[in-house]
């Protein structure tokens, strides 16, 4: 038997072909163009994502026997709006999860609608990236064509959509809505009502694991695959990559360096941070989870790499940092503002403390461990809220990096469990889709049975506590240049 993953992220799709034992047979990646139409927005076209994806399969299946596909899941990047009309056109080009023009609406909800009833309804307070304040965006900037809007939904249940012709999303994901009654499961009447929208334009919600349809057979004759191929709900990436991590089950923790940075931190129980700095969302596994996000982690080495540098070579740059805990360059990550901790799309990046003798690696430097060092704020929060993992798995395109994976052990001063493959929510999205075909009682059971851990990076005490120091010192200057940006 055979499952499809689909990771649909911000950089590309990445689909990946996994057997019932777990073994990854192929991986394919199709990239796609983001969209910064102003500063701090960010968008792209579901259109482009669907024929994308479409291409991948046809190649990810070339060569396998097709009649053992069995079903096909999805882990996608969250938050993001797709509204369609009533004859399913995009009306728009999709708001993504890191698009900051929504500060007047998060304002509104936080400051008037207010935190505490935003909390008691949803679990969670409004950022600049979730999906509310975007609807009421549109509802504010583009008349027409909020009111043209017949179903909203997120990036990967548009796939579902297109796939299975099924109107749907899962609890994972519809946590970072803003709209979903995230402890009880169901969507909140008064965010519906609060967003001006009415319930029959969400989509059905599901959990993670449950198939919500087949193939539609045009779909399935397209892509040359039998009719019967299950469509599994999935999951928000970050639960995905969770899921692809063995992160489940309470207190299990895994960091994400993709586009974003996430701290996630997976717990049986219901719980808020009353600080609500770090997201309190659904678990795919079906329980629940913390989560601190940060607008641009990889995307700051490669905006540092591909525009500035002007190179693709990122591990001959990374070879030349020798000189771990000793740098006087701090990097402050904010380059789309910032989510967790602080809730601020108006932040911007620096770089402080340069010399005439500052080089270019003790910036390349500076550019990986700021970003850890904005992880590290999420863990902070987590601590005092007491949950504090003495270890992490790790995912997403800039765990390739030994170098990274070194800092983040030593800035967290945790262990870090290096998965066989860093395609977290691809491979997670692989396990939902076996789930759902039957092949594993629950997702529980069937991450810590297939996902493999092949090495561990240990923190060294002496270089964790060089890189304390430095966090002390990271620290201090996001409020002293608040307000500046
Ligand atoms: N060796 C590396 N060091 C640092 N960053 C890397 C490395 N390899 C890939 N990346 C970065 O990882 C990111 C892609 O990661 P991925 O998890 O696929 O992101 P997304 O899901 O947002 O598309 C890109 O920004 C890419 O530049
Ligand atoms: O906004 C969040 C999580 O709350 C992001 O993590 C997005 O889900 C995008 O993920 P990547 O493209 O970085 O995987």
């Amino acid at each position: 038997m055979l499952f499809i993953g689909v990771d649909l992220g911000t950089s590309a799709v990445k689909l990946l072909l996994m057997d019932e034992t777990g073994k990854i047979e192929k991986i394919v990646s199709k990239e796609y163009p983001l969209y910064f139409p102003h500063p701090g927005w960010s968008e792209q076209k579901p259109e482009d994502w669907f024929a994308q994806t479409a291409e991948g399969i046809k190649e990810l299946v070339s060569e396998c026997d097709r009649s053992e596909v069995k079903g096909i899941s999805f882990g996608g990047q969250m938050h993001g709006l797709v509204a369609l009309d009533e004859a399913d056109n995009v009306i728009r080009p999709a708001i993504l999860w890191n698009d900051g023009r929504t500060g007047k609406q998060t304002d509104y909800l936080n400051n008037v609608i207010g935190k505490d009833k935003l909390s008691r309804y949803t679990a969670n307070i409004a950022f600049a990236g979730f999906t509310a304040p975007k609807i009421l965006w549109m509802k504010e900037n583009e008349p027409e064509n909020f009111a043209r809007i017949a179903k909203i939904m997120l990036p990967k249940d548009y796939l579902a959509y297109m796939l299975s012709g099924s109107f749907c999303t899962e609890y994972s994901d519809a946590s970072g809505m803003l709209l979903l009654d995230v402890e009880h499961k169901c969507w909140s009447k008064e965010m519906i009502e609060i967003c001006g929208i009415r319930k029959e334009q969400l989509p059905k919600l599901y959990e993670s694991w449950e198939p919500v349809g087949c193939l539609k057979p045009e779909i399935a004759g397209e892509l040359g695959l039998p009719e019967d191929v299950k469509v599994i709900a999935g999951a928000g990436d970050n639960a995905a990559a969770a899921v692809g991590t063995a992160t489940v089950g309470d207190g299990a923790c895994n960091i994400s360096l993709g586009t974003s940075g996430t701290l996630f931190i997976s717990s049986n129980k219901f719980g808020v941070d009353e600080h609500n700095a770090l997201h309190s969302f659904d678990h795919a596994d079906g329980h629940y989870h913390l989560m601190g996000c940060m607008l641009s982690a990889a995307s700051c080495n490669k905006w540092w790499m591909d525009d500035i540098l002007k190179t693709k070579a990122y591990q001959e740059e990374q070879e030349g940092v020798t000189k771990l805990g000793e740098n006087h360059v701090y990097y402050l990550p904010y380059l789309m503002g910032e989510r967790s901790p602080h809730n601020d799309p108006d932040a911007r990046a620096a770089f402080i403390g340069m010399t005439m003798d500052t080089t270019r690696e003790e910036m390349t430097q500076a550019v990986l461990e700021g970003v850890t060092f904005g992880l590290r704020d999420s863990l902070e929060v987590a601590r005092s809220l007491g949950v504090n993992p003495e270890r992490t798995k790790i995912c997403g395109g800039g765990a390739k990096s030994p170098l990274w994976r070194k800092i983040v052990a030593n800035v967290m001063n945790m262990k870090v469990d290096i998965i066989e493959s860093e395609e977290g929510p691809g491979y997670g999205a692989a396990i939902l889709a076996a789930v759902g075909c039957g092949v594993f009682p629950s997702v529980e059971e069937a991450a810590k049975k297939l996902v493999k851990v092949v090495a561990t990076e240990e923190p060294e005490p002496e270089l964790a506590a060089k890189y304390e120091e430095r966090y002390q010192k990271f620290k201090k200057f996001y409020p002293l240049l608040k307000g500046n940006f």
